[in-house]
């Protein structure tokens, strides 16, 4: 931790930016709310991964790589799961169906975010396998007089707690105005939120001193942080619109059950990827899925690397909006193009790509540090090391680029066949050679041994 910067990150809860100070530096404990596991991910749903990997890397370097714990939970218990499971397995039982929902979207979730150049989380647990937290904590706040039972479900009680709002700036009186009184009658307050709800026969659902139902949406991130991260911990993430009413209700369920003054000290929030202006959304229709973009040419009639998508979203700082297009996947494109190939290296990293990175993440200027540092690299191959240090903290780089050894002997004996047909002047098929080469990525270099004056030939790979 010595010499390192101060790190600074924006709160959310203060709205101030301010030098962070973990809880236990031998344990910094971050939680990021993770997806809804009913659908392929949109690159909407990458940036939080994206931009909270980042930090996960930051921390990991500034404390130490066995002195954070990462937790990003899976929901996989949601109405949207029931429907679609309804929707595409008809013939099947209910559960079964949605076993087969939730396992097929969450395996691609993780192979998007792993091609993303995402780390894994330290842990990634299922809302599923932590209900017993979650009725634990509902029993803990219904005897506080922090809930209620009202028609089949437990209520949280908004007014039951001063300072309800604090997150998202919003008093209740506000909440009151938009009211859909009506729809409402069995709350006693309109912004009264579900934590328990009973399931038909048919519906998914678990035994509780309530009767069999299922958990809010919010709950489960308040029971599953708590388990993996402890009552009170330093960082929470997630997009903008989780701010309200999800963080607002994970914090105080957590509050309210714990008896604690926070959730957690930092709350830090991602803008939107945006399409024209707008959200990238599913209601809204106009989203292209990460799977589409590596895998498919329906974005720009073409594929797009993982490399290529990541470095677009970090060339705009993480509370700023992005708008997507193909002319920003270009744009981070041609930079990456002109970076050096590097294996990753144990040197340290650059202090002006650390420091950039420590003022609240500002990815923007630790791009353009980086890519000084590797026009530097280009030019002085001594630098290499720091750079691939650098880009590593980034994710920009893959872990092992390991030129392959069969691809290299084939470009090594195609390398010696073109020399041997320069030598008997047949050009048209050396020059094929040089373009095929090129085509894949391998670029030739042609000299001239200083001490015999023969011709030679070096190649080294471009992206
Ligand atoms: N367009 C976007 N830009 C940035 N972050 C987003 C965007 N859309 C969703 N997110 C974030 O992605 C994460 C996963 O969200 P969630 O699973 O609720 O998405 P979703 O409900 O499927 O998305 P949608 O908003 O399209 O309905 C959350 O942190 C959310 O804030
Ligand atoms: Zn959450």
């Amino acid at each position: 931790m010595a010499g390192q910067p101060i790190l600074k990150l924006y709160n959310t809860l203060t709205r101030e930016k301010a030098a962070f100070a973990p809880i236990d530096p031998t344990n910094v404990r971050m939680y990021v709310c993770g997806p809804t596991v009913y659908d392929y991910a949109h690159i909407g749903n990458a940036r939080p991964a994206i931009v909270f990997d980042v930090l996960f890397r930051l921390l990991r370097h500034v404390y130490g790589e066995n002195h954070v714990t990462y937790a990003r939970n899976i929901t996989d218990v949601d109405d949207k799961i029931n429907a679609r499971a309804l929707r595409d397995h008809p013939g099947l039982a209910l559960n079964e169906a949605i076993r087969l929902v939730t396992e097929k979207t969450e395996t691609q979730y993780l192979e998007d975010a792993k091609a993303l150049g995402c780390l894994d989380p330290t842990v990634q647990p299922r809302a599923t396998e932590n209900i017993a937290g979650m009725i634990e904590i509902i029993e803990r706040l219904i005897a506080k007089g922090h809930a209620y039972q009202a028609e089949g479900e437990v209520l949280f009680d908004t007014r039951s707690m001063a300072d309800y709002g604090r997150l998202s700036n919003r008093n209740l009186e506000d909440q009151q105005a938009g009211a859909r009184v009506a729809v409402d009658a069995h709350k006693r307050n309109p912004g009264d939120f579900v934590l328990w709800k009973l399931s038909s026969e048919s519906e998914p659902g678990w035994d509780s001193p309530w009767g069999r139902g299922r958990p809010g949406w919010h709950i489960e991130c308040s029971a599953m942080s708590q388990r993996y991260l402890g009552e009170v911990f330093d960082i929470h993430g997630g997009g903008l619109d989780l701010i309200f009413p999800h963080h607002e209700n994970e914090i105080a369920q957590s509050r309210c059950a714990h008896g604690t003054d926070v959730m957690a000290n930092v709350w830090m929030h991602n803008g939107f990827l945006q399409v024209e202006g707008r959200k990238m959304s599913k209601s809204e229709g106009n989203f292209v899925t990460i799977y589409e973009l590596l895998h498919t040419e329906k974005f720009g009639g073409r594929k797009w690397p993982g490399e290529v998508l990541r470095l677009a979203m970090l060339m705009t700082h993480y509370r700023e909006p992005i708008d997507f297009s193909i002319k920003r996947l270009e744009e981070a494109e041609r930079l990456l193009a002109k970076w050096p190939l590097v294996k990753e290296s144990g040197a340290a990293p650059d202090t002006t790509v650390i420091s950039a990175l420590a003022d609240d993440l500002n990815t923007v200027a630790a791009v353009q540090a980086l890519h000084a540092l590797a026009q530097a690299a280009n030019a002085e191959p001594a630098l290499l090391a720091t750079y691939a240090a650098s880009a590593a903290l980034l994710g920009v780089q893959p872990k092992e680029t390991e030129i392959d050894e069969a691809l290299a002997s084939a470009v090594d004996a195609l390398v010696a066949m073109r020399l041997e047909m320069l030598k008997a002047k047949n050009f048209a098929e050396a020059d094929k050679i040089r373009e095929d080469l090129a085509v894949k990525g391998v670029q030739l270099k042609d000299g001239k041994d200083a001490a015999t004056g023969e011709r030679v030939t070096t190649w080294e790979v471009k992206r």
